[in-house]
């Protein structure tokens, strides 16, 4: 057989499955791509929240990554929760060797409420690596940390993508309207146009992972040479199905369902976006 395309996600762990490393390589392997994972912290959380973090020595870190890359191509790669500047500075460190589409899913805090990065380290991400991106994927507090400016409208939604590619120099900017009111829009800015991605809003509370299965979905199409805002437009397909064939599974918001998308197939649910 050929060889594959192949993603790789650097990230925390989810021991309930349904975000971190978990969601990613549930993702890609939906997505047929071949999926590898460098683990830069420990976490014990479902549902309900997080319960504890055992970060990784840093020449643990190192030597995953090294070990990946070493051996294997990587044709995308994605970050999600990167806990500490010491550790954001072993993955620059390696990106910079690295000649392939970077993803950053820009994690601070979990969809519980819990934070998952201290305060050095948003400064150190926005500075010095939201620059080497192809694409940062913040939701409304995300964008609202990286840019100082409140967030209320949809307007704002579009100016803070523009900021965070002109002033923050990312290669391009995705913001997730998760968390708005009204239909589940996001808007994609890409240094020369603004794209929007429009669904209904689905009633559930059952998200727990919705943002780690959308970047890891970008990094799959993207590892397979698809361009930019088609690899956006079919990732937010993927995650639309995770969330309406999601899981009511544990005490708290449950997971999305990876394989929504395969359950759509079956029944034609399609659908377009603007
Ligand atoms: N209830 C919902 N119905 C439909 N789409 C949703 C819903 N909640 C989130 N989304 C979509 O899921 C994706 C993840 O967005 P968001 O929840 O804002 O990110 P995060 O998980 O990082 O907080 C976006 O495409 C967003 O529009
Ligand atoms: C290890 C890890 N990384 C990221 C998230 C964010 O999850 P969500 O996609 O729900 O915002 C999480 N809960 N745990």
């Amino acid at each position: 057989m050929k060889s594959p395309n192949c993603a790789l996600t650097i990230a925390g762990t989810d021991p309930s499955g349904g975000a971190g490393i978990q969601a990613d390589l549930k993702t890609f392997q939906e997505l047929k791509t071949y999926g590898m994972s460098v683990i830069t912290s420990v976490v014990a959380q479902n549902t309900t929240g997080v319960k504890s973090v055992h970060h990784l020595p840093l020449n643990m870190l190192s030597e995953q990554l090294e070990a990946v890359e070493s051996d294997l191509p990587i044709h995308a790669f994605k970050t999600g929760m990167m806990a500490d500047v010491e550790m954001m500075k072993v993955i620059k460190e390696w990106i910079q060797n690295v000649k392939a589409p970077f993803v950053m899913d820009p994690v601070m805090i979990a969809t519980s409420g819990d934070p998952l990065i201290n305060e050095d380290a948003r400064i150190y991400l926005r500075e010095e690596l939201v620059p080497l991106t192809a694409i940062v994927t913040p939701n409304i507090s995300e964008a609202e940390d990286l840019t100082g400016d409140k967030i209320s409208t949809h307007e704002d939604m579009k100016e803070a993508a523009k900021k965070i590619v002109h002033t923050l120099g990312a290669g391009a900017a995705l913001i997730k309207g998760g968390h708005m009111q009204g239909q589940a829009i996001d808007y994609l800015y890409d240094g020369k146009a603004m794209y929007s991605f429009a669904t209904e809003r689905i009633d559930t509370k059952n998200t727990h992972g919705t943002g780690c299965t959308y970047s890891a979905a970008i990094t799959a199409y993207l590892s397979q040479g698809e361009e930019l805002h088609k690899a956006v437009e079919k990732s937010k397909h993927f995650v639309t199905s995770a969330i309406r064939h999601s899981f009511e599974l544990g005490k708290g918001n449950g997971p999305t369902n990876h394989w929504g998308i395969r359950e759509e197939e079956l029944t034609g649910e399609f659908r377009n976006y603007s």
